[in-house]
């Protein structure tokens, strides 16, 4: 027996949570799955009930979880209280607090959605690639920060972008350990151009390619150059390794390269047999939530990835990623995708995606 821990959050999470624990519950019953799930509260939700985005027990419960399901977290309601009380930190407590370093986020284009991106068919048709996201450092978690009086009456904000040698080194491992899976060809995106943090990213992945990978082909990118190149020739790429900030946006983007934000599902791993974390790459979507718009695919690919990289059951994770794709090809589709010939909500997107397992 595997224990999984839902953290709903706020807005669209707990609707598009709610349909992937659906597709739990369908493989606990029928297709030999044996997960144990418990829900808890993050984010907004847990400030509601708690005071605080995510309280010491959460914590403690996601760490004797093996995997926690993520919905998104974050809103207007919360938008005007300080940082250390927003639901984003809790989050990143979450992340920090489970030392998940590496956030793999794999852009992928399923073939019934060629047409639903932005961009031109032959551009995006058969895209495939992943995103190396390093979770836990750099400027998201540099000290010092903050906002600070000055002298003339004005103020200064302040972050601090921050890599020691060994953070970037043990993400760096991750990727060039995924490029051996896939093309072996993995690219690094930094701006060592203009920051020193970036220059010592560079160095290192560098030594690390020669000394431990000098099998997996090695290039480097700035990070605007890999903004336009995404759009431009996104194909080109198989594996991308890169900080906290540029893989936070890097993959926001490229997230159209597939149709929609409500594609992208994303896995956050640490050391190896400790918990691990997965969660779409969207937001908790205001504009939409309660309105049963929101399309949780990446929700429930996520819980592709829970099973393949936390559960040990890959033959799971590829039946969900299975009738995900079937029932795009059916032609199901939420709101935001173009296309199709059943514009459905969020629970019969769920249920269409529930009634392919079996396929
Ligand atoms: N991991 C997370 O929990 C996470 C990620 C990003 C943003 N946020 C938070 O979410 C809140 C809203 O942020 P935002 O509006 O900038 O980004 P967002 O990702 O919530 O939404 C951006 C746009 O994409 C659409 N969208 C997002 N997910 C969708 C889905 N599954 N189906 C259909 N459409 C979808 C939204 O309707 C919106 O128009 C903020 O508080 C932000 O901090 C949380
Ligand atoms: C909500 C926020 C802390 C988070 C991030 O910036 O990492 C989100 O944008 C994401 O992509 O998971
Ligand atoms: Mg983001």
């Amino acid at each position: 027996m595997s224990r999984m821990l839902l953290l709903p959050g706020d807005g669209i999470g707990p609707e598009v949570l709610a349909q992937a624990e659906r597709v739990i519950e369908a493989l606990n019953r029928d297709f030999g799955l044996d997960v144990e799930v418990q829900s808890a509260l993050l984010g907004g939700a847990s400030i509601d009930t708690y005071g605080t985005p995510l309280t010491a027990e959460t914590l403690a419960q996601a760490k004797a979880s093996d995997v926690i399901l993520m919905g998104s977290v974050g809103g207007p309601k919360w938008s005007d209280t300080p940082f250390d009380r927003r639901p984003e930190q809790g989050l990143l407590d979450l992340r920090k607090g489970l030392s998940l370093f590496a956030n793999l986020r794999p852009a992928k284009c399923f073939a019934a959605l060629t047409d639903s991106s932005t961009l031109k068919p032959e551009v995006v048709a058969g895209l495939d690639l992943v995103f190396v996201r390093e979770l836990i450092g750099g400027v998201y978690f540099g000290e010092p920060r903050g906002i600070e009086a000055l002298a003339d009456g004005g103020r200064r904000g302040f972050n601090t972008q921050s890599y020691t040698d060994e953070e970037v080194r043990r993400v760096a491992r991750t990727a060039f350990e995924l490029a051996r899976t896939r093309s072996s060809r993995l690219c690094s995106v930094d701006k060592s151009n203009v920051m020193e943090a970036g220059l010592l990213w560079r160095e290192e992945v560098t030594m690390l390619g020669a000394s431990d990978y000098p099998d997996v082909d090695l290039s480097h990118m700035y990070a605007d150059n890999c903004a336009m190149q995404l759009v431009r020739e996104p194909r080109q790429f198989d594996v991308i390794l890169t900080d906290n900030l540029f893989g936070d946006l890097l993959s926001d983007a490229a997230a159209m390269l597939t149709g929609s934000l409500g594609m992208l599902p994303s896995a956050a791993l640490g050391e190896s047999g400790k918990s691990s974390l997965y969660e779409p790459i969207h937001g908790s979507a205001p504009d939409i939530a309660g309105k049963d718009l929101a399309n949780p695919c990446a929700t429930i690919l996520s819980l592709a990835m829970a099973l393949r990289h936390g559960l040990e059951r890959p033959d799971l994770a590829e039946r969900v990623e299975s009738a995900v794709a079937r029932a795009l090809d059916e032609g199901y589709r939420t709101a935001e995708l173009t296309g199709g010939s059943h514009r459905v909500g969020t629970a019969a997107m769920g249920q269409a995606i529930i009634a392919r397992l079996h396929a």
